[in-house]
């Protein structure tokens, strides 16, 4: 008689699928006019549903960067992008939420789709907090001053390209090449084996192509814990069956990163073979670990992974971008030739990194170039539960919040003619209190691990190219900067290409 009373399999079928089903209807119910932030202006479909906000992604792909601007201008100043998360468009409410004394936690939501959760960038705040301590002296100032000629003998390979592709009577695909000799330096500083990229043929490393080709898996993979599981177990064989060679490259980089981590943590002597002090020096070290273990081999290669994406695509973005600009505005390059030519009149002498810092207009076209950095990508925070005034208003506990850098960056209520490429608008009186409204590396605990690197690469680079050749724009191709947010910007259209005349002294 028990188990007459016992349900079919059918009949808990149908009572699970109906729960599932009253439980869903309450969350949208709840959403809508329960949750406390019901109140905030956004539309119906986005507060009921995190769906929403995945079919205009993925469905319509629409960019979304596109969507906040979209909304921000039918609905005003705070929006709901989705039920749990608000995005700013005031200017200041950057300043409220990336700040020194916020130790808000990033929303996993997003950051889990990466799949490295034991790095710098995805872990809570309090484990970045350490592991940021330990990578710290590898990124300090004083470190990089030291290790310059490392990253000077990537801007090397480049210039000696750029040379050997105008012989050749080409345009150089600035864009290629600026990612190559961005990811060179990454994996030469951090794992102290370049590879090499910029060495390929007119620029064309199949590793460019196959960290582009995974960048809409992100948006993809943020919809769902469970795609972040598909994606990390799929097959090695169905990947080699695609043919795709970008994505093989992309698979034997990360052979080559384990490979080095296996060997390194069998046995640290290896590290003494290395050109210089590199990540694992740092990671591995008993005393900046401060007694507690030293991290996992999976830890380890999450954190040489992040690193890798955190710090190519962002530097050659910012230097395709500077570059256009430099070229496509009268009189700028001119002008930063003739300041590069009087501090560095001997070709063969170069200055070092410290004396070009010293530049005020070549300093002053790079933060231009900064603060033109496309990508509208905004990075959420979790509010922590006693709440926060965030531009004048009261967000509650549990809520994440975000606001892109373009929101800052390109506005005209903070930067004069915003859209317009003016340098000298860091030569100005007023030059000193925009510095607050350059936030491209983020604010706050958790800003750029990088920055310094950035910087160095930025300045190597660009005094080397414009003080070595002379650029033009290619009259038959028009770069195309229209991009897709899948967390860094992906431009899909025309690269930059460019003709590098070489100077004569
Ligand atoms: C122009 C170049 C760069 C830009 C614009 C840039 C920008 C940023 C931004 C906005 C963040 C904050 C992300 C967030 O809140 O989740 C960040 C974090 C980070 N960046 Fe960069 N970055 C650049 C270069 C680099 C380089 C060269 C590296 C190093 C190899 C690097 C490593 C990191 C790491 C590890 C984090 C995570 C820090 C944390 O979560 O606490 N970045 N970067």
């Amino acid at each position: 008689m028990i188990l007459d009373s016992q349900p079919s399999f059918a009949q808990s079928a149908v009572l699970g699928s109906a729960a599932v089903l009253v439980w869903s209807v309450w969350r949208v119910v709840y959403n809508l006019y329960f949750h406390p932030l019901a109140h905030v202006p956004g539309p119906r479909w986005a507060a009921a549903t995190q769906l929403w906000l995945a079919y205009k992604e993925l469905w319509e792909g629409t960019s979304l960067s596109d969507i906040r601007y979209q909304l921000h201008a039918q609905y005003g100043d705070v929006i709901r992008l989705t039920p749990r998360e608000i995005h700013f468009a005031n200017p200041e409410a950057f300043h409220d939420i990336y700040n020194a004394k916020n130790k808000w936690d990033k929303d996993d939501h997003l950051y889990r789709a990466f799949d490295m959760d034991l790095s710098s960038l995805c872990m809570p705040y309090h484990q970045a907090k350490q592991r940021k301590e330990i990578l710290n002296p590898i990124f300090s100032r004083s470190a990089i001053v030291k290790l310059q000629d490392v990253i000077q003998a990537r801007v090397d390979v480049l210039c000696d390209a750029l040379k050997f592709q105008h012989t050749e009577g080409k345009f150089s695909d600035m864009t290629l090449g600026f990612k190559c000799f961005a990811m060179d330096v990454i994996t030469s500083f951090c794992y102290g084996c370049p590879i090499e990229a910029t060495s390929a043929p007119d620029f064309h490393a199949d590793l460019v192509f196959g960290v582009e080709e995974v960048l809409p898996i992100v948006t993809l993979a943020k919809q769902s814990r469970f795609f972040v599981w598909c994606i990390r177990n799929t097959p090695r064989w169905l990947i080699h069956a695609t043919g795709s060679s970008p994505m093989m490259a992309l698979l034997c980089l990360q052979d080559t990163l384990r490979k080095q981590i296996d060997d390194i943590v069998r046995n640290p002597s290896e590290l003494d073979n290395a050109p210089h002090q590199i990540i694992y020096h740092a990671l591995l070290n008993p005393e900046a670990n401060k007694g507690r273990s030293i991290p996992s081999k999976l830890s380890l290669f999450h954190e040489a992974q992040v690193l890798l994406n955190a710090g190519s695509d962002t530097v050659g973005i910012t230097l395709i971008v500077t570059v256009y600009n430099i070229i496509n505005s009268p009189g700028i390059q001119q002008r930063l030739h003739a300041e590069l030519r009087a501090a560095w009149p001997n070709l063969e002498e170069p200055p070092r990194y410290e004396a070009l810092e010293k530049l005020p207009y070549l300093t002053a076209v790079l933060k231009e170039g900064l603060r033109s950095f496309p990508g509208g990508v905004a990075f959420p925070r979790v509010v922590p539960p006693e709440g926060a005034i965030i531009a004048g208003m009261s967000v509650p506990g549990g809520a994440v919040v975000s606001q892109a850098s373009t929101f800052v960056q390109h506005s005209d209520t903070v930067f004069e003619r915003a859209k317009e490429f003016l340098p000298d608008r860091w030569l100005g009186d007023d030059a000193t209190s925009l510095e607050r409204s350059l936030i491209i590396f983020s604010k706050g605990p958790r800003s750029c691990l990088g920055i310094n690197l950035a910087y160095c690469e930025l300045y190597l680079a660009l005094a080397h190219v414009f003080r070595r050749y002379e650029l033009t724009l290619d009259p038959k191709r028009s770069p195309d900067f229209t991009f897709k947010e899948h967390f860094v910007p992906y431009f899909p259209g025309e690269h930059l290409h460019v003709s590098c005349k070489p100077v004569d002294s």
